[in-house]
This record gives C-alpha cells, structure tokens and sequence, in this order.
C-alpha cells in the first residue's frame, strides 16, 4: 500500500470514529491532509464523516489546484489559510462538536482563551484557543482571520459554528480537536458552580514541561 492509500484510509477512519461518537453529525464537519508530494486530501462538500469514500476524496496538487476526485469541502479557503500559516500543519480539522458550540454562544466567553485552563491536556494540545466571530460557512473571509492570526494558533473556534484545528498529522489533529470538544463540555457542566481552574503557575509549569505554543 502507498503512503497516499494509507492516508486516505486513516482519513476516513478517523472521520468515521468521530461520527460514530457523535462529535459531529450528519453530513458536517470537514478534514485535510498534506500528502508527501506537498499536496493535500479533502473531505468533498455534502458528505457525512461516517461514510467518507477514500477513493473519493479531492486531492490538490502542492500549487492548490485540484487533480481528482469530488468537489471539495466549502471550508478550503479556512484549511488553506492554516497551511500557509503554519509550517507545522499536516493536517486540519473542523466540527460541528456540540459543548463547544453550546460554549462559543455564552455571553461571558474569554475570545482569546476560549478554553478555561481546566485540565493539564486542554493546555497541552491545544495551547490557547482563540474565539473567532461568526461568518457564514464558506466565507473565504475565515481564511483572512487565520492569516491575521500570523500562524500563532494551532485551534480557533467559529462562533455558533464549530471548532477548528491543526496539527502535524491526521491523528494530531484528531486528538486535539477531540480534547476541545471534552474540555468545553466539562465548562458547560460546571458553569455557574465556580470550579477550581488551575493556576497560572500551573499553567506555566505545564508549557515548559510539555513546549506548549502559548505566548500569541
Ligand atoms: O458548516 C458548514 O457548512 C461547513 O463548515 C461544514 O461543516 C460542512 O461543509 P462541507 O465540508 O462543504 O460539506
Ligand atoms: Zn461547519
């Protein structure tokens, strides 16, 4: 099996997984990978993660053209931004993960800590989660808030929308986008009951231990 067959097949797995667990549904969220060749994989518009076909999947040449397969997600110009912005990025995801949604609607959210510092993992994946404004799905002016973010945030959330994450592969990215959803939901279950956070030493403590992006 080739390397591309290999991502195709991780692609749509991981996809699937995360259906199944209801981080999104129906024919929501989108995914992308870089391929050795400096191209990518996309997840095509309209299609569900739990039956994405990895002989479908519209694949880009390393100069964004498209090559083959289906008519690629409406969310380009948002994955495209994170490629040319960070250097790291082998791959990117978008949900539509419920508590994470719930979270970006209450009114007192921090939009550049999106995230409250409530477990050493939510640091440690994510670094800090910026809270973007709502656009309509598919502006291409999604691309140009990820350009003015300079490559300093790995995830962002689109408010009333969904979150959005890169990381250096497809399972980094999975990873990390699964533990912003978690951490949301644990600040929706215990808003208003003042939890403990941990401190900013804690905090400090965690970034130098574990090299988190987290100064922007
Ligand atoms: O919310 C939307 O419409 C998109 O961001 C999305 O999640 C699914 O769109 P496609 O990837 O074009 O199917
Ligand atoms: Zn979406």
């Amino acid at each position: 099996m080739t390397n591309e067959a290999r991502l195709r097949e991780q692609i749509c797995e991981l996809a699937r997984s995360m259906f199944e667990r209801g981080l999104t549904g129906g024919s929501t969220g989108n995914i992308s990978a870089r391929t050795d060749d400096g191209g990518l994989l996309v997840s095509p518009t309209g299609t569900s993660f739990g039956r994405l076909d990895p002989g479908r999947l519209s694949r880009f040449d390393k100069t964004g053209k498209l090559i083959d397969g289906d008519k690629p997600t409406k969310e380009m110009p948002l994955h495209a931004a994170f490629y040319e912005t960070r250097s790291t990025a082998g791959a990117v995801v978008h949900l539509h993960s419920c508590h994470a949604v719930a979270l970006s609607m209450m009114p007192d959210v921090n939009e550049e800590d999106f995230l409250p510092p409530l477990t050493p993992y939510g640091i440690m994946k994510l670094g800090r989660v910026k809270l973007l404004p709502f656009y309509l799905p598919g502006d291409p002016a999604m691309g140009e808030a990820i350009r003015g973010l300079a490559g300093k945030r790995a995830a962002v959330m689109l408010a009333n929308h969904g979150p959005v994450v890169a990381g250096k592969d497809v399972e980094a990215a999975c990873n990390a986008i699964e533990e912003l959803e978690d951490t949301a939901r644990l600040a929706m279950l215990t808003r208003g009951h003042h939890p403990r956070a941990l401190t900013d030493d804690q905090i400090q403590a965690l970034v130098t231990k574990f090299d988190v992006e987290w100064d922007a």
